[in-house]
């Protein structure tokens, strides 16, 4: 396995060892050029467009996945791959996750990696899920969701799992965990996530109706910090991001820590009960037939 990775007019190809503390450590190949410009570096892979500027060390991350960044193994994998990268380079400080599709942050987990495929594909799926889970609630950087449209269950997830969100206040909008909705339930790492931001009673009516909030309500049960008119949310994100980073480093990664870190170790303890889980779930013949109405659903929609 080899990714090939271009800085500047170089390209540089690496083994597996060098991935694992570079970046990548997924067995799977990436290609992530890099373009260099006085204090700007910006990469694309196919699906995730990194633009880091070392001057105020804040990297802004866009989903570019259409038409509705689901997440696909795909992109998990070079979400996960980017957020590694920007981990270990010392001169980012601070993430900002936004999307470059109009009118939709993310449609959450792609359901099509969900439905129909076998057990060894579901299990390769929900490791990368656990992956960027993983990744972002523990990640030691500065994190804010610039929530630039709809944001329903696993695109609530990743903003959830942000230090800090920021929601267009475009009352079409909605976020939330609507995973029952779908006939199917979010699992403990999710809810955790949703009660650590929420609190209890509003976790339990929220994952057990699978609401979907607009971004008025969404504010007032603490889902999202802050509401901005669509075309601001990105300017709010680095000015709040300034903010945060004149906190110390090291201060603030600490806190985070101790606040989060028993909830990262409870997935750590279980993953692969919890994956079993999933794959058992997932492959009932009632659930698959669940997703695929859903999916029937999502069609008919438009028609
Ligand atoms: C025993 C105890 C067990 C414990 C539990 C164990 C395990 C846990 C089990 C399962 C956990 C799974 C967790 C799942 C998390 C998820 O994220 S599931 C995904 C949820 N997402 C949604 O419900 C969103 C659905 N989409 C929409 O509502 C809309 O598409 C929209 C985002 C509002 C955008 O609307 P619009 O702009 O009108 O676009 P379209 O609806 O026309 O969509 C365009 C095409 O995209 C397809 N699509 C949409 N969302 C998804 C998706 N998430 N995955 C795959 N594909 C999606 C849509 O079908 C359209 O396709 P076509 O163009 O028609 O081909």
């Amino acid at each position: 396995m080899a990714a090939v990775l271009r800085r500047g007019a170089s390209f540089i190809c690496l083994g597996s060892s060098q991935l694992l503390s570079g970046g990548c450590k997924h067995g799977r190949t990436c290609i992530l050029p890099f373009f260099s410009s006085n204090n700007r570096n910006s990469s694309s892979s196919s699906k995730i467009k990194v633009d880091l500027d070392s001057s105020t060390g804040i990297a802004v991350v866009k989903f570019q996945n259409p038409p509705v960044n689901s997440m696909s193994l795909d992109f998990l994998t070079e979400f996960v791959i980017s957020l590694e990268k920007l981990e270990l380079d010392k001169s980012c400080r601070g993430v900002i996750l936004t999307s470059a599709q109009p009118k939709i942050f993310s449609a959450g987990l792609d359901i099509l990696e969900m439905y129909g495929k076998s057990p060894e594909h579901y299990a390769e799926f929900w490791k990368s899920v656990q992956d960027i889970w993983l990744k972002m609630y523990g990640y030691r950087k500065m994190t804010i969701a610039a929530i630039n449209g709809f944001s329903p269950a696993g695109g609530c997830l990743v903003a959830l799992s942000c230090d800090y969100r920021i929601m267009a206040d475009n009352p079409r909008y909605r976020i939330g965990l609507n995973e029952t909705q779908l006939g199917i339930v979010a699992p403990f790492w999710f809810k955790d996530t949703m009660v650590n931001t929420v609190g209890h009673r509003t976790a339990e009516l929220s994952l057990q109706f699978g609401l979907m909030y607009s971004p008025s309500d969404a504010l007032k049960i603490g889902l999202v910090d802050q509401l901005v008119p669509e075309e601001n949310v990105l300017g709010t994100a680095t000015e709040t991001m300034t903010k945060w980073l004149a906190i110390p480093d090291h201060a603030r990664e600490i806190s985070k820590s101790m606040l989060r870190k028993p909830t990262v170790d409870r997935l750590l303890a279980s993953r692969d009960a919890d994956t079993k889980n999933f794959v058992n779930f997932v492959s009932r013949d009632s659930i698959q037939k669940s997703l695929g109405l859903y999916l029937t659903m999502l069609k008919e929609r438009k028609e």
